[in-house]
């Protein structure tokens, strides 16, 4: 095995069925455990290890060549790396991009996330497809028996509230807009709409797409109550995306249920695509493996169009379960899962996958329009 870094720190994966990979280090020399799962995306390392939803996974990359655009401080979706681990195929030696500041194994050190390279990620997917995603470890040094010990003993994200642990600590104002080469990120202009925001995790980019649109973005705890949201005279409320299982998130669902109930114009995301469902009185469940990548086809029900679509989720919802006040409105062309739905008795609705995509296509960036469309609507009505 050739290693490009010099050194060579030996690691080891481990999966909880006892699987083990050695590769090298990429990262910091330490151990870690978490719930391992693939990501189909080609580019856009950086934006998915910075994705809150990411927090208690290790993540695998299928594409095999990755760190070859380096890192940049602009290219990140929250404040700090989120995953609990990576792994990759092979990790190239020279950058080339010109807004890189740095290799992505001195971002993955200076972050202290464990890494390693160099294993089978072909292997690796295809057990955790036809097994479904399960707990691994990463053990740098190489100790196999302390990997499959910490592997087995990490007890997966059924039933975890993860987004209490990565939400805000404090409200604060968003005005930062999309990006553009040369100028970099653009700042609000006038704004038109007041939109409140659920932080489960938020990613960044959501936030942009809702400035872009004329909305100054109010951003709360994930803790935050109905009263507390309405006290901010809000034109419109987004539930974020974010890491975990949404059923144990109480709180989020008595929130969206009692201001969805009081008719403001509503819009969830991923995790708040679940905590709405949950909210309606349908049920989630945990899938086999997921859906991670920047690939997903997706089909508007309403429309018959086909989208490409960023996904990143391990839990769903079971249509089965939506009342008849909800109608579906996308499904997953992979698996035919739900993958949005509207209520058609309050001005609500929400989408599975990831329409501010970063990484991704920007197919079903629409259903910002929509959002901004019903605002617009209940503010006429006023
Ligand atoms: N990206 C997200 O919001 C993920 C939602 C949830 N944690 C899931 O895995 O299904």
């Amino acid at each position: 095995m050739q290693f490009p870094f010099g050194q060579q720190v030996p690691a080891v994966l481990a999966l909880a069925d006892g699987t083990v990979f050695h590769g090298y280090s990429i990262g910091a020399r330490s151990e870690t455990a978490g719930e391992v799962v693939f990501n189909t995306s080609m580019s856009g390392y950086q934006e998915i290890l910075t994705d809150p939803s990411y927090s208690g996974q290790i993540v695998t990359l299928t594409y095999p060549h990755i760190g070859n655009t380096g890192v940049n401080p602009e290219d990140v979706e929250s404040r700090k790396i989120q995953a609990a681990g990576f792994i990759v195929k092979d990790v190239q030696p020279v950058i080339s991009n010109f807004r890189a500041t740095q290799s992505l194994p001195d971002y993955l050190k200076d972050e202290n996330i464990v890494a390693i390279a160099g294993i089978d990620t072909r292997k690796l997917t295809r057990i955790l497809r036809e097994k479904g995603s399960q707990s691994g470890a990463i053990v740098v040094g190489g100790d196999e028996k302390r990997a499959i010990e910490l592997a087995k003993a990490c007890s997966g994200l059924a039933g975890q509230d993860l987004a209490k642990e990565v939400t805000t600590d404090k409200a604060y104002q968003w005005t930062e807009a999309g990006w553009e080469l040369g100028t970099g990120y653009k700042q609000l202009g006038d704004s038109k709409y007041h939109v409140v925001a659920f932080d489960f995790g938020v990613k960044r980019n959501i936030l942009r797409m809702l400035t872009d649109r004329g909305c100054k973005v109010t951003v709360l705890p994930a803790q935050s109550t109905a009263a507390d949201v309405m006290k901010l005279s809000p034109d419109g409320v987004f539930l974020s995306n974010g890491p975990g299982d949404p059923q144990p998130c109480t709180y989020a669902i008595e929130a969206a249920r009692d201001l969805i109930e009081k008719g403001v114009p509503t819009f969830g995301i991923c995790l708040g695509h679940q905590i709405m469902a949950l909210a309606a009185g349908a049920k989630t469940q945990k899938m086999k493996f997921g859906h991670h990548g920047a690939n997903h086809p997706v089909q508007d029900i309403e429309t018959g169009k086909v989208l490409i679509t960023s996904q990143n989720h391990g839990f769903a919802v079971d249509e089965s379960t939506l009342p008849s006040n909800c109608k579906v409105t996308h499904k997953s062309l992979f698996d035919g899962s739900l993958q949005g739905f509207a209520r058609t008795d309050k001005p609500a609705f929400c989408f599975q996958g990831h329409p501010e995509a970063s990484p991704g296509p920007g197919d079903v960036d629409y259903l910002f329009d929509r959002f901004v469309g019903l605002m617009e609507t209940a503010k006429k009505s006023k």
